[in-house]
């Protein structure tokens, strides 16, 4: 067992925009079980957007929880309410970044080929400076970070239990995505934990 594991967030230098990882969020429950209930107690829906006009399945599954709809990419989400295992979650999130979030979007990662474009998360209910808290269980997956004017890329390994939390001008200067993969990778379920305002 590793007496000193990190229990804070620590910041990962950015240009533009402010970055921090915490390789283990400290939780009661083990991740494996986290990650489980997760895939099997949630609402999971494949939902459609619109692209250029045109209608496409989102290459992942999704649930929204919290106080308020979110509309993003013309889809207008309904919230569904917190469960015992995500107020468990957001409290201990909360705890991490010293910030309260009244939201969490789920992304179910199935394998390989599901993915997320290139995006920002910017819509003018997250606020001008949106603090964005997000928690990953399952495989790892590759993060993609790349500023909108430089096109510098920064790649992070978000691994199974590691917290990261996007804040400052994040989301006004980078767009960050998770892309498909040729090899075999398993499930993945990511939460980003929100503010709507
Ligand atoms: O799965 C991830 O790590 C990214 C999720 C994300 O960017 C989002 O939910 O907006
Ligand atoms: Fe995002």
């Amino acid at each position: 067992m590793d007496l000193f594991q990190e229990t804070r967030l620590t910041p990962f230098p950015l240009d533009d925009g402010a970055l921090s990882v915490l390789p283990q969020l400290p939780l009661r429950l083990p991740n494996a079980e986290v990650l489980a209930r997760l895939i099997a107690e949630t609402d999971w829906r494949a939902e459609s957007i619109t692209l250029w006009g045109k209608q496409h399945l989102q290459p992942r599954l999704t649930a929204w929880h919290g106080e308020a709809a979110y509309t993003y990419s013309g889809l207008r989400l309904a919230p569904l309410p917190f469960s015992p295992l995500l107020l468990e979650l957001k409290h201990a999130v909360e705890a991490a970044c010293g910030q309260r979030f009244n939201s969490v979007l789920l992304n179910y990662y199935r394998n390989e080929r599901d993915s997320m474009g290139m995006h920002s998360d910017d819509e003018a209910e997250l606020g001008a400076q949106p603090v964005i808290a997000s928690l990953s269980f399952g495989a790892s997956r590759t993060f993609i970070l790349r500023h909108k004017r430089t096109k510098q890329t920064l790649k992070l390994g978000l691994n199974d239990g590691t917290l990261i939390v996007m804040s400052g001008n994040t989301q006004t200067h980078w767009q960050h995505g998770i892309n498909k993969s040729t090899r075999a990778i398993g499930p993945r379920v990511n939460l980003t934990f929100r503010y709507i305002y």
